[in-house]
């Protein structure tokens, strides 16, 4: 799907999807549990589907009724103790679709269930790193068996309690897949991470999704974990929040002269894109909160600041929109890891922008920009099929001189199904 859209300025309340990071985790959580939970303020992106219906494939059982979802958790069907280990035919398939955090969650998980696991996906998923896993499955003796290009994964065995050693700076999702699992393994473990952690925050979800759920990991500064086995989910009920990673287009848009209330943000979340609200007032946004919505002005301006990607990587390719119309230079640092996600971040953002008349400038680790005036727009640009790039171009061309046109656009479905809809409810003007 192409869209072309109009220059004009977005206006009004905008309530932000649930955080898919947490949804993630609370679906995973209430499936893995040994009761009947509740979990609210869902929406049903393309990557929750992946999550909702491998959690399925393992027993669990997810009724939606509007916006929640019932489930009966598939605790009781939790072994570690698996008969046919090694077996060549997948009992379960997994489809991932282009979910990272599906595919890094679940693998570990699908080890705590009888049968051999089948995981296949789309788009980049096939290229993202997994060897961290492969290490482990070599170390700990389960049979793997991944394919070259588009994924397609055979695991079967048992994950055993153990000391787990690797570097922090690849993906926090391995992190956040072993700390699922291990809690329900016989004997105790330790994760240490070899080199700073980065994507923290995501970690900080994740510890306290399952504290939500009666499990609870010791935490030594992020760099080391300890996990007591001979534990379980317990059943509860759960309310997601709203999405910082989605509310940073918002926030962005407001910094660039659009008019919005960004609604439905936890002002103590423990999100890790709440980082574009202390960036945006670095350069010279203020935020006024209403309720639990934001306001952001730019009365005087915005100014190029120095923005380190290691916490924040999701939020990055519409903060750099933002610097492109920011006076002076801006540098993004420690962002080697946005080439590894849905498309090459780095690249896709610098290149379209550029497209449309930015000064900015790709660095093997990050980006280099100086801020123009104005965007001159009247280009075609290109989503990479990448559900960020997308919506960062959305915002791009509110403050473009001419129509841009943006193909590929309908890949928005993989973390926000309804945002071209509720782009045009604040006045997006899409032909
Ligand atoms: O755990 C999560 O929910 C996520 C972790 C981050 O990945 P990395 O840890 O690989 O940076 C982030 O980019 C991704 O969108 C969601
Ligand atoms: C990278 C992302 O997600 P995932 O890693 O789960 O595919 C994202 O949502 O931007």
């Amino acid at each position: 799907m192409d869209l072309t859209i109009q220059p004009h300025k977005l206006s009004g309340t905008v309530t932000v999807p649930p955080s898919k990071s947490l949804a993630h985790r609370a679906v995973i959580c209430a499936a893995l549990s040994d009761g009947i939970c509740k979990i609210d303020n869902i929406a049903l992106s393309d990557d929750i589907i992946a999550t909702t219906e491998a959690m399925k494939a393992f027993g669990a059982v997810i009724e939606q009724d509007g916006s929640s979802l019932t489930i009966k958790g598939a605790g009781q069907y939790v072994t570690d103790a698996k008969a046919d280990a090694g077996a060549t035919t997948a009992e379960h398939l997994i489809d991932c679709n282009e979910s990272g955090s599906t595919l890094r969650f679940v693998v570990p998980i699908s080890t705590l269930f009888q049968g051999a696991s089948r995981f296949i996906g789309r788009g980049n998923l096939g290229k993202r790193p997994l060897t961290i896993f492969y290490d482990i499955f070599e170390e700990q003796g389960i049979s793997y068996k991944p394919t070259e290009g588009e994924l397609d994964l055979v695991v079967d065995g048992n994950l055993k309690p153990g000391h787990f050693s690797f570097p922090g700076n690849v993906s926090s999702q391995f992190i956040t897949g072993l700390l699922f699992t291990l809690p329900l393994l016989g004997g105790d473990s330790v994760i240490t991470i070899t080199t700073p952690l980065e994507s923290i925050g995501y970690i900080d979800l994740t510890l306290d999704v399952m504290s939500a759920f009666g499990v609870t990991i010791e935490n030594e500064g992020h760099q080391l974990f300890r996990i007591k086995g001979g534990q379980s989910y317990k059943a509860t009920d759960y309310r997601v929040e709203g999405d910082y990673s989605q509310a940073a287009f918002f926030l962005c848009a407001d910094a660039l002269r659009n008019d919005l209330l960004v609604d439905d943000l936890s002002m103590d979340s423990l999100q890790g894109d709440r980082a574009v609200v202390s960036i945006l007032e670095a350069m010279g946004v203020a935020f006024e909160q209403h309720g639990n919505g934001l306001i952001g002005k730019a009365t005087n301006g915005l100014h190029g600041t120095l923005i380190d990607a290691a916490q924040c990587p999701d939020i990055i390719p519409v903060v750099a929109l933002t610097a492109c119309l920011s006076e002076g230079k801006t540098e993004i640092i420690n962002a080697g890891r946005l080439r590894i996600k849905e498309c090459d971040r780095l690249q896709a953002t610098a290149s379209e922008l550029k497209k449309l008349g930015a000064n900015i400038e790709e660095l093997p680790e990050g980006l280099l920009i100086h801020g123009v005036k104005s965007l001159k727009g009247g280009e075609t640009v290109w989503s990479y099929k990448d559900h960020r790039i997308a919506m960062m171009l959305a915002i791009a061309a509110t403050v473009c001189e001419q129509p841009i046109t943006v193909t590929d656009a309908e890949c928005v479905s993989k973390s926000y199904p309804n945002f071209w809809e509720d782009y045009q409810a604040i006045g997006g003007k899409i032909q």
